[in-house]
């Protein structure tokens, strides 16, 4: 951890402009290409095949997430995968609704074969994603799937998948699972919950850092890490008058300002390799 604490201070504003390819969800599909932008990587939003060519020979790296989907979106997330893995371009897989939406669980598992760098998305639909029981509904998770006993259960299923790929759980505490380590990380706040496209931007961070030419696991825990501080940062900021909607914006500024404010913001990380 000490190695790593060494060079977070360094990352954020990234040094190289990365520039990521998302094809993303329609709810929060500004949030995501903001969140790139207030890290100094460049956000490029295009869901049309026909473009991929071109833009696959200027992309840094890739964003795929399965939320509102359509069947036009399918074709462009299966092409946009299967063009990542030809080209070896780091991306991102987040399974947004897999605990509820049949359609995007067979996708997520088609997207699977491509290879992501990383596989992420929360607790429960990680938890759908490996066969095991689930309380989760919609995009959101569930309390109940995260047990202590239940946690353990998805540490053991993410050990059996593809040893290749490293998978992310978020949650009140969140499970990193690569091939040789497994991480528990706890920072963040409650409210993270309470807006959408937390997850979102957490999977375009990620990418982002990807494309800076981070390995998988340590973009997965700058990325969780530096987010889930910028909330716990926001959070500390709202006074009795603040409603959720303040905390969403402060988190969002957190983004541009942790970094530059607070050097030594990775000695704020709570986690454990286990
Ligand atoms: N109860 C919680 N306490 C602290 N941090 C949380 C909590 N729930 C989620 N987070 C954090 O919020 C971010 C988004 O996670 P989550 O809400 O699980 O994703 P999604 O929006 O995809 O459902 C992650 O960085 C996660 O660590
Ligand atoms: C509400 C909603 N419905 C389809 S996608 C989406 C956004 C999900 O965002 P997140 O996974 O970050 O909660
Ligand atoms: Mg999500």
């Amino acid at each position: 951890m000490k190695k790593i604490a060494d060079r977070a201070s360094e990352i954020f504003p990234l040094k190289q402009a990365p520039l990521v390819h998302c094809i993303t969800n329609d709810v929060s599909i500004e949030t995501v290409a903001n969140t790139l932008l207030y890290i100094n990587a460049q956000p490029i939003m295009t869901n049309d095949v026909r473009e991929f060519s071109e833009l696959f020979k200027h992309t840094s790296s890739l964003l795929l997430n399965l939320g509102s989907l359509s069947k036009e979106k399918e074709s462009a997330l299966l092409m946009a995968a299967k063009k990542a893995k030809a080209k070896k371009k780091p991306f991102v897989l987040d399974i947004v609704g897999v605990t509820s939406a049949p359609i995007a669980f067979y996708l997520s598992q088609q997207l699977e074969k491509y290879k992501p760098n990383i596989l992420k998305g929360n607790v429960s639909e990680l938890r759908a994603f490996c066969g095991l029981k689930v309380s989760g509904r919609g995009v959101d998770s569930s309390e109940f799937d995260q047990t202590e006993e239940g946690m353990e259960e998805l540490v053991k299923a993410l050990k059996q998948q593809d040893s290749s790929i490293t998978y992310l759980a978020t949650g009140k505490k969140d499970l990193i699972v690569s091939k040789d380590e497994t991480w528990v990380m706890e920072n963040g706040v409650e409210k993270l919950q309470q807006f959408t496209g937390s997850g979102d931007l957490l999977g375009a961070l990620i990418a982002a850092l990807l494309g800076e030419g981070f390995d998988n696991l340590s973009a997965a825990i700058f990325a969780l890490s530096y987010l889930n501080i910028c909330g716990e940062h926001a959070n500390k900021k709202l006074t009795s008058s603040n409603g959720l909607a303040d905390f969403r914006h402060e988190t969002l500024n957190q983004l541009s300002l942790l970094s530059v404010t607070n050097d030594n913001w990775f000695n704020q990380v709570k986690g454990r390799k286990q």
